[in-house]
């Protein structure tokens, strides 16, 4: 589409090879102050680079301590002082891909208050909307554009949230005591659906808005002060776009996925019993899951578990075959939080170093050139 003229689906001559099939950018959030604990180092010329340093006290006084230092490399590394906007630019185009027909899939991983719901969703002003908000925005901008090429868009978004393996409307309008269950089906042509969940046809920047202020209010409902229930939830916004051009006779089919994961933090730390413990179990199996997942993809192995979580069975139909994922790994920037940090780290080292391995090999395969993944 930035090349100027839409493809059928999976016909693109450009998009696959600009974009691996999985990228993983790294954002670090603001200290309270603005500022930048000493811990984390970026790179002033390379921004896809980031060390995690640390020193480790000696046994014979001071002058023995040591500093540790762990490098990781990333698609992207955004530093603490990076705007939303400028976050949106490097995946603008991954997320246009969804016109071509491409299901795109973005993550925003990481531990609670390290800053995925701003970056998923944003706050309401120009500046300070997230990802969510401004995919929007390019979808409906673009599809007017290209209607002057004979395009037809219709969009379907529905917003759903897994808190404890159980799946819940964020779009719910009715009584709070007739909600409806839910469960994932897959259909006869492979696409994934839920049960009585609500599927709203939008066509304006503004409904949409009104759907994700609405799926706010939901998730706030369902929480109390005991219970922080968001950080412990994944939240899946999906819009379904289904386009045609009849002049052309094409038409294409794809979803984008935008989700926000559940706080990683690892079972130790939170110290988890009862409710807590129940949560903490459900979120580390889905979350698992979710690695061992985009693992066995990457490797392109045959028996993908799609069906051990209700995350990855629900995102299946946008995590395999013809799709691009994008995952943010976020981290906080406080000195307490070096384990989760590194934890999180390793996570999305894991899951891009695989792609890496991948490339290489095909590199090698074909005699190092022409290798598109
Ligand atoms: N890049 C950023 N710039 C400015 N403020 C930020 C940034 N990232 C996060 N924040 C602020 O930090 C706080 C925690 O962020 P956020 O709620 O997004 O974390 P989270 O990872 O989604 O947490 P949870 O798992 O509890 O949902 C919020 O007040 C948010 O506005």
């Amino acid at each position: 589409l930035a090349e100027g003229g839409l493809q059928s689906p999976g016909s693109c001559c450009c998009l696959p090879c600009r974009f691996p099939r999985l990228q993983v950018f790294c954002r670090v959030r603001p200290l309270v102050d603005g500022g930048l604990s000493e811990h984390i180092q970026l790179s002033t010329n390379d921004n896809k680079m980031l060390a995690l340093a640390k020193t480790e006290e000696s046994h014979v006084g001071r002058a023995g301590d040591t500093q540790k230092s762990y490098n990781f490399s990333f698609d992207r590394v955004f530093g603490p002082k990076a705007s939303q906007q400028e976050v949106f630019d490097e995946i603008s185009l991954l997320v246009q891909s969804a016109l071509d027909g491409y299901n795109v899939c973005c993550f925003a991983y990481g531990q609670t208050g390290s800053g995925k719901t701003f970056t998923m969703e944003g706050d309401d002003t120009e500046e300070t909307m997230g990802v969510i908000p401004r995919a929007v925005q390019q979808m409906f901008k673009t599809a007017k554009r290209l209607e002057e090429q004979g395009w037809q868009f219709t969009f379907t978004a529905s917003f759903v949230e897994i808190y404890n393996e159980t799946l819940r409307d964020l779009l719910y309008t009715g009584k709070a005591n007739k909600r409806p269950e839910h469960e994932i089906r897959k259909l006869a042509n492979n696409d994934v659906t839920v049960t009585n969940l609500t599927y709203q046809k939008v066509c304006s920047e503004d409904q949409v808005l009104n759907l994700i202020a609405l799926a706010k209010q939901n998730r706030s409902t369902a929480q109390t002060n005991l219970n922080d229930r968001s950080s412990r939830s994944h939240s899946v916004f999906q819009l379904a776009i289904e386009g045609g051009n009849a002049g052309r006779d094409i038409n294409c089919k794809s979803t984008l996925c935008l989700v926000d994961l559940a706080g990683s933090e690892r079972m130790l730390k939170s110290q988890s019993q009862g409710e807590r413990f129940k949560e903490m179990t459900a979120i580390n199996s889905s979350l698992s899951n979710l690695g061992i997942v985009i693992t066995a993809l990457a490797n392109k192995e045959n028996y993908i578990p799609y069906r051990n979580s209700k995350l990855t069975y629900l995102l299946q139909g946008c995590l395999g075959g013809n799709s691009k994922t994008l995952m943010f790994v976020n981290i906080s920037p406080e000195p307490d939080s070096f384990g989760e940090t590194l934890n999180s780290l390793r996570f999305a080292s894991k899951v891009s170093g695989f792609l890496v391995i991948k490339l290489f090999v095909l590199y090698c395969k074909t005699g190092g050139g022409g290798a598109d993944f």
